[in-house]
């Protein structure tokens, strides 16, 4: 038995909105605003796929408490990086030494997401995409971010996947959607279980 009032997806990321419009998931939009970097420094160096989970869990609650009643996902994804952990960058100065830096690397890309109702996180979880970058001379970044710039500064890694992104990369291991942001099977199968979308 399906809730009559659709899935709230607490996010403003337009590829999260793109999975679940794709799967054919009612939903409807309301970004929720956690203080991100405030969260991120209370869990310090905690491992980064927890820190994604918290993030996701947070933005889940926060919509929640914004529509009592109502079934509430929320999302996050960070990037990691021979030990260093990267959010969206600010600035294509930023997006180019971030890119400097993932060159010849490989980067972890954390995706997790969280669903609540009034106060409660129901479910929760999160997965790992592994992606090995090529190694990129400052002529090809130029190039690229020519391409890409400010596009992807909605994009934690600096790329999109679905776009020229796909030019870093010699391998990519892991599920396609956790690389564009969202565990999307996993909550497919939440909103099955809570009885959210057919069996
Ligand atoms: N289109 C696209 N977006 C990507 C890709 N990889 C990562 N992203 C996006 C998905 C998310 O919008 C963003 C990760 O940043 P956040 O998790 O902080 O989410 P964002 O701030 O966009 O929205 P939210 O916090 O959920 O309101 O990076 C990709 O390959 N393609």
């Amino acid at each position: 038995m399906t809730s009559s009032a659709p899935l709230v997806l607490a996010s403003k990321s337009t590829s999260r909105s793109a999975m679940l419009k794709g799967a054919g998931v009612p939903f409807e939009t309301v970004p929720a605003s956690v203080d991100e970097r405030a969260i991120e420094a209370e869990l310090g160096q905690a491992p980064p796929g927890e820190v994604a989970l918290a993030l996701a869990k947070a933005k889940a609650l926060a919509g929640a408490r914004a529509h009592p009643q109502r079934l509430v996902l929320g999302s996050d994804s960070l990037v990691t990086c021979a030990g260093r952990r990267f959010d969206k960058p600010a600035s294509r100065e930023q997006a180019a030494s971030h890119l400097a830096w993932f060159s010849g690397r490989r980067i972890e890309l954390h995706s997790a997401a969280a669903l609540a109702r009034d106060g409660v996180i129901l479910w929760s979880g999160g997965e790992v995409a592994r992606l090995t970058v090529r190694d990129l001379s400052p002529d090809f970044i130029e190039a690229y971010l020519d391409l890409e710039w400010p596009a992807v500064s909605h994009c934690v890694g600096v790329f999109r996947i679905e776009g020229p992104g796909v030019q870093l990369f010699s391998h990519i291991a892991g599920d396609h959607f956790t690389v564009l942001g969202m565990p999307l099977l996993p909550v497919l199968g939440a909103l099955r279980s809570l009885g959210e979308l057919p069996g």
